[in-house]
């Protein structure tokens, strides 16, 4: 009898991952890599990431939901405070974490800021992981997963990995997920095959938007720039064949002396932000978009909870 019953098949898994590590640790391109397709924006320029944007492995054994938080940081405004609260508690509601620490960069402040928020969470299974691989020589990098090894028990975190990956050099990403499935709960698949990410596509519109209208001016207006899509509506009577989608947005800015940076000399730089981030929106809706942007003045928006509700934080 037992000869013959069929080979037990691996349970299938499926649950929640979060990457967290300090500004630009390389935790949204990690997300891409992994997802393969632009979810999660990325920059250069730290702290981008502002909405919590799930990117969703699908594969036959488990399906991996990955939350991609801002980086916790010292909080300096209200803005601060409040992504803070957001990075706690999805650490507490996930199945595993991800810990990411630059290669290149070595263990400072921040990330030991991080670790040791990170010791307080017992319970969540947490794996390290040195990303930017490829930006190191081998030396350097046995180094720093010594030191991620030391810093893990100085402060008593068990990682249950340590995993060195290069999401730009496509080195050990499919690894990265290989790793975080089996810390996942058995339960069927939580969302439909195909799904990418379950962010409402009005805050995806907005953030594109906004990563366009970043470009080119970030020394100027690191952190000022907030993205509002106030409508998403199929332009009426077009042929079945030829649909349009009207998208109306509003750029916010601080101050009012900001409006000339964004907008340019004659509008030609809101004419440029305008037709980047319509490639972009075009590509994730698959459909041919009018959009209509407008550069608002939210005087302090940082640092006044009535506008940070109204701008969707
Ligand atoms: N060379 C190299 N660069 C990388 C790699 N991963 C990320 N980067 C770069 O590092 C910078 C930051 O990457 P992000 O993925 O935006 O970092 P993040 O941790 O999400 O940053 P925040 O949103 O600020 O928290 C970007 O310029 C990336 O292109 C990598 O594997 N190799």
């Amino acid at each position: 009898m037992s000869d013959r019953s069929p080979e037990p098949t691996a349970p299938h898994r499926a649950g929640f991952a979060c990457f967290v590590g300090r500004p630009n640790a390389g935790k949204s391109t990690l997300t891409n890599a992994l997802v393969g397709t632009k979810v999660a924006i990325t920059s250069n320029r730290p702290q981008t990431t502002r909405h919590t944007v799930r990117g969703i492995v699908h594969r036959p054994d488990a399906q991996l939901v990955l939350v991609d938080t801002p980086g916790l940081h010292k909080p300096r405004t209200l803005l601060g405070e409040r992504l803070n609260d957001v990075v706690r508690t999805t650490w507490a509601e996930v199945d595993v974490i991800g810990f990411c620490l630059p290669a290149d960069q070595k263990i400072g402040p921040g990330d030991k800021f991080i670790a040791k928020e990170l010791a307080g969470i017992r319970k969540t299974p947490k794996i390290a992981i040195v990303t930017k691989t490829d930006l190191v020589d081998s030396k350097a990098l046995a180094e720093q997963l010594i030191a991620v090894q030391q810093l893990g028990q100085e402060l008593g975190i068990e990682w249950a990995e340590i995993i060195p990956v290069s999401a730009v050099g496509d080195q050990q990403v499919k690894l990265v997920a290989d790793l975080l499935v089996p810390l996942l709960p058995e339960s069927p698949p939580l969302y439909p095959e195909g799904d990418l990410t379950d962010e409402p596509e009005m805050v995806m519109v907005a953030e594109l938007i906004r990563e366009a209208a970043l470009e080119g001016v970030r020394d100027e207006l690191p952190h000022s720039i907030a993205v509002v899509v106030e409508e998403m509506i199929p332009r009426e009577n077009r042929p079945a064949d030829k649909p349009l989608l009207d998208i109306h947005a509003n750029v916010y800015i601080e101050r009012p002396s900001q409006k000339g940076i964004i907008i340019g000399p004659k509008g030609s730089r809101l004419k440029e932000v305008g037709m980047k981030s319509r490639k972009h929106i075009e590509a994730l809706l698959g459909t041919p978009v009018f959009l209509d942007l407008h550069v608002k003045v939210a005087k302090d928006w940082q640092r006044d909870p009535k506008q940070l509700r109204k701008l969707g934080f």
